[in-house]
């Protein structure tokens, strides 16, 4: 199976386009007022548009109510719903019952112990994507190009699909795909110029350093 890559944060037509031309397999679109990367519900009706059919379209809620996740669907018209909060189990059950998407699970990691409670997880979502704890008092709980010990999924099995992210850029990103055997990789800072404006000649090179990987890989 061939290595999957997502570039998350995407705001404008532009950038968008160069993922989409350079062959992203995941285009994520952030949902959380917080964030530098959050979209209007207007930008991401245009930005959907522009992506159906080329990307898996992506969409990166934290904690949404079943409202918020309402108008979400019904602009962007997303594939996969990425669910980076602190969603229980039973709620992810809901999600994929009420809006009849696949869910894509993060899981913060910092250490073994967070691990534990991937099985439960692993039974209700359709993917997995292993994100770095963010660190007490931050204002969002990714895309802080923070990275985790990949080691600590060097010895995973898991049936699921898994994706990791985390302060990915296009110097470790083989490194990561080395250690931890993920089908697919996530990066939003690290292909960014300062917080919120990606850098189109990063998502290249990011894309690029990915690609080379797989012909090394045996999965
Ligand atoms: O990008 C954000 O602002 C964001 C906000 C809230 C939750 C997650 C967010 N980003 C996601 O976090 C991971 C790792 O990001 P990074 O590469 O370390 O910057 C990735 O999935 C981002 O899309």
């Amino acid at each position: 199976m061939s290595l999957l890559v997502k570039i998350c944060g995407l705001s404008t037509r532009e950038t968008l386009d160069v993922a989409l031309g350079a062959g992203a397999d995941m285009v994520g679109f952030v949902f959380f007022p917080p964030s530098p990367r959050h979209l209007s519900l207007e930008t991401a009706r245009e930005l959907g548009k522009q992506a159906k059919g080329r990307a898996t379209k992506v969409a990166l809620t934290v904690d949404a109510d079943d409202a918020t996740l309402s108008n979400i669907v019904e602009t962007l018209q997303p594939d996969l719903l990425q669910l980076h909060g602190k969603e229980t189990i039973a709620r992810l059950r809901d999600v994929k019952a009420r809006f009849g998407l696949p869910v894509m699970k993060v899981i913060a990691v910092e250490t073994s112990a967070d691990l534990a409670a991937l099985p439960g997880f692993a039974d209700v979502a359709d993917r997995i994507l292993f994100d770095a704890r963010a660190p007490k008092g931050a204002t969002r709980p990714g895309g802080l190009g923070a990275v985790f010990d990949w080691q600590l999924l060097s010895k995973l099995d898991l049936k699921l699909p898994y994706m990791v992210s985390g302060g990915l850029n296009p110097d470790n990103v083989a490194e990561a795909i080395r250690v931890t055997r993920a089908g697919g990789v996530d990066v939003s800072s690290g292909v960014e110029r300062s917080p919120g404006h990606k850098d189109p000649e990063m998502i290249l090179k990011f894309i690029r350093a990915a690609r080379a990987t797989e012909e090394l890989m045996v999965r």
